[in-house]
């Protein structure tokens, strides 16, 4: 398979001494919402600053559709909003497009077509400086769609908006990567990413610990038992080769194994003389399984 965005062994080291990015293998592909998940300095920025060509691999290397980062080549395909955008705070939000559509030789005639897509044709004459942070974002985005490219990344896009801003920003994402365009986005929100995402790389630390669809990342191996005498219902569960862990929750077992062997640990508990009250298959949210993941590579790590 083809990727749209394809990074090996993608390492940065700034000033000899910090690994911001280390061994990166990302792939997306064509079409997908990608969603780049991960805490707060973790790498995210810088790697896609190497995707933009804003910065240079230490070593390893990156692809956008088979072209290097940075050449005009691999810059027509893209449209990025990686830092914050400038605009004339003085002009329009349409002059402010006319100016970048001019000298980014995008048609002028795509500027109504931009300010429709992201929401802001009936606020399009408003000078810039008395937009709110949600709609400079969103003229940021629009500026990015000028030349209509196939492939959008976007650093962190619904950082310091307001839960409105926010949902605003994550429908026009969604819309976004409808059809062919494919999507690249930064975030360290969980539920951001599990809304808008068709698949996510988890980075922590420079490393990419986890990469899959929602949910394959979630996993669908868990079964929650609620039963009595709950010591007993341990022991006998803990006997079962099937049963790869049993973690406590809200009174309740959750126990990560098949969960097509519900009937058979059923019989199996009521046998061993448990009163079985509750027993179903259940996911994790996204977020424990991040937080899962965080800690088990922190351990590694130590
Ligand atoms: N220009 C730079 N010089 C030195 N260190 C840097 C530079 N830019 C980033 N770093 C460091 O590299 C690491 C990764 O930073 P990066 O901004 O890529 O992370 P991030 O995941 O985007 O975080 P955030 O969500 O906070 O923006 C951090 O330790 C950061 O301090």
């Amino acid at each position: 398979m083809e990727y749209v965005i394809e990074t090996n062994n993608l390492t940065k080291i700034y000033n000899n001494k910090i690994k911001a990015v280390e061994n990166l293998n990302l792939r997306v592909r064509a079409g997908e919402i990608y969603g780049f998940l991960g805490p707060n300095g973790a790498g995210k920025t810088t790697t896609l600053k190497m995707l933009l060509g804003l910065i240079k691999p230490t070593s390893g290397s990156a692809r956008i559709l088979g072209k290097v980062p940075g050449t005009p080549d691999s810059l027509s395909l893209l449209g990025s909003l990686v830092e914050s955008p400038a605009f004339y705070p003085y002009l329009s939000g349409r002059d402010n497009l006319r100016v970048i559509a001019d000298y980014s030789g995008a048609p002028r005639s795509r500027i109504d077509e931009v300010l429709d897509i992201v929401g802001l044709k009936d606020r399009a004459n408003d000078k810039f400086k008395g937009y709110s942070l949600g709609m400079k974002q969103r003229l940021g985005v629009a500026a990015t769609l000028l030349k209509d490219p196939q492939i959008l990344i976007l650093d962190e896009p619904t950082n310091g908006l307001d839960p409105k801003g926010m949902a605003e920003m994550r429908e026009l994402i969604r819309n976004l990567g409808q059809g062919n365009r494919t999507v690249l986005l930064s975030s360290h929100l969980l539920n951001e990413v599990e809304q808008i995402c068709d698949r996510v790389g988890v980075i922590q630390q420079g490393r990419l610990i986890a990469e899959g669809t929602i949910s394959e990342l979630k996993g669908s191996g868990a079964l929650l038992v609620r039963a009595t005498p709950s010591d007993l219902a341990l022991s006998m569960l803990r006997s079962l080769d099937y049963v790869e862990k049993i973690e406590e929750r809200d009174g309740a077992l959750l126990i990560s194994t098949d969960p097509s062997m519900a009937a058979e640990i059923n019989r199996l508990l009521v046998q061993s003389g448990v009163a079985v009250s509750e027993l179903h298959p259940t996911s994790q949210s996204l977020e424990e399984v991040f937080l899962n993941l965080t800690e088990v590579n922190e351990e590694q790590v130590v």
